[in-house]
C-alpha cells in the first residue's frame, strides 16, 4: 500500500468505449484504495508547464509590494496573490511557508452573478506581465477540459449518467493556483511546513508539483508516504465534495507538503469545482440499507465557504461582516 498507481488515461481521448470503461475501472479502484492516483498520457503539453513556471518564478520573484498589488485578501472572491503565512492549512501548526497566486473563472462586472454579490464570482486579478494573462487564461480552460474528461470517467465508475458532472460544471467555482514554497532552512521551525495536513474542499484536484519534492500522502494505516515527482504526470486526488457524493467509496485523503532543504518549489494545482450551487448529496448508488448516507445535503458555495473560513484567517473577518 505504499506506491501511488499510475494510470495512463489517452484511451479516454479515443472512440473505443471498452478501453474508457478499462480506465474508469483503474480510476475507480485508485480512489476507493488511496484516493491519490497519477495520470499520463493526458493533453497538456510539456512546453505549456515551462511557459507557465517561467511566468510563475518571474511573478514570485519581483518585490513583495508589486505582488501585493493584486493581494488576495483585499478581495472577497479569492483572487490574487496570497503572501507567506496567509494560510494555515493545519490548525495545529505555525502557519504554511508558501506564497500563492489563485484564479478561476473569469466573470465580469455586468454578470448576474457578480451584480447579485454572490460569494466566489468575479474578475481575475492578473500580473501586469507580458502573455501572462492570455496564458493562464488559456490554461485555466483546458484544465477545466481534462478534469471535465476525468469526471466523465468517474461518472462511468459510479454508474451514474456519463454527463452528470457536465451539467454540473458549466461557470464552475474551479480554481488554479500556482505555489512557490521558499526553501527550508535548517534553523526554519521543524514544525513549519509548506502546506500542513488537509484534505482538498472540492471534487477532484489536478496537480503538477516540480521535481523538487515534498508531497507525502496519508495511507489508510495513517502513514505518510511519499507522492514523488514523475516526469510527464499529473496527481490526481479526491477532494472533500466528491467524498461526500461518494459517501466516502473514493476517499478525500489528507496530504502535506514538506519543503526540501534549501530549494524552491513550484506547483499548480486545479482544484475542481462545479456551479457554487450545485447541491451535493448522497448519489444514488452509493448508499443503502447497511451503508446509510453519511454526510447532510450542502451546496458547492456553502461547504467551500465554510473551509476557507477555517484556513484563512482573512475570511474569518470577511465572513464576520457580511453578516
Ligand atoms: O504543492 C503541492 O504539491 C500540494 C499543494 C496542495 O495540497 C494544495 O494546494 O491543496
Ligand atoms: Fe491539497
Amino acid at each position: 500500500m505504499n506506491s501511488l498507481p499510475i494510470i495512463d488515461i489517452s484511451p479516454l481521448y479515443g472512440p473505443d468505449e471498452s478501453a474508457w470503461a478499462d480506465v474508469a475501472q483503474q480510476i475507480d479502484a485508485a480512489c476507493r484504495d488511496f484516493g491519490f492516483l497519477y495520470i499520463k498520457g493526458h493533453p497538456i503539453p510539456a512546453e505549456r508547464i515551462e511557459a507557465l513556471l517561467s511566468a510563475a518564478r518571474t511573478f514570485f520573484e519581483s518585490p513583495l509590494e508589486e505582488k501585493l498589488k493584486i493581494d488576495i485578501t483585499q478581495t472577497s472572491h479569492h483572487r490574487g496573490y496570497g503572501a507567506i503565512a496567509t494560510e494555515q492549512l493545519d490548525p495545529a501548526l505555525p502557519s504554511d511557508l508558501k506564497e500563492t497566486f489563485d484564479m478561476g473563472l473569469d466573470l465580469p462586472a455586468s454578470h448576474p452573478d457578480v451584480l447579485a454579490g454572490k460569494p466566489l464570482r468575479g474578475t481575475n486579478r492578473h500580473p501586469q506581465q507580458d502573455g501572462w494573462r492570455e496564458l493562464f487564461e488559456q490554461h485555466y480552460n483546458d484544465m477545466q477540459d481534462l478534469a471535465k474528461t476525468l469526471l466523465r470517467a468517474i461518472a462511468m465508475a459510479l454508474d451514474i449518467e456519463r454527463d452528470f458532472f457536465d451539467k454540473r460544471f458549466e461557470q464552475p467555482v474551479s480554481a488554479f493556483r500556482v505555489i512557490h514554497y521558499p526553501p527550508r532552512q535548517t534553523a526554519t521551525s521543524p514544525d513549519q511546513q509548506g502546506a500542513g495536513a488537509h484534505t482538498d474542499y472540492g471534487c477532484v484536484t489536478v496537480l503538477y508539483q516540480d521535481p523538487a519534492g515534498g508531497l507525502q500522502v496519508q495511507n489508510v494505516n495513517g502513514e505518510w508516504i511519499d507522492a514523488p515527482y514523475v516526469e510527464g504526470t499529473f496527481v490526481i486526488n479526491i477532494g472533500d465534495m466528491m467524498a461526500r457524493w461518494s459517501n466516502d467509496r473514493y476517499k478525500s485523503t489528507p496530504h502535506r507538503v514538506i519543503s526540501p532543504l534549501g530549494v524552491h518549489r513550484y506547483s499548480m494545482p486545479f482544484f475542481a469545482e462545479p456551479h457554487p450551487d450545485t447541491v451535493v448529496a448522497c448519489l444514488p448508488n452509493c448508499s443503502d440499507a447497511s451503508n446509510p448516507p453519511k454526510y447532510p445535503a450542502t451546496t458547492c458555495a456553502e461547504w467551500l465557504l465554510s473551509r476557507f473560513a477555517a484556513t484563512y484567517a482573512y475570511r474569518r473577518e470577511l465572513e464576520a461582516e457580511a453578516v
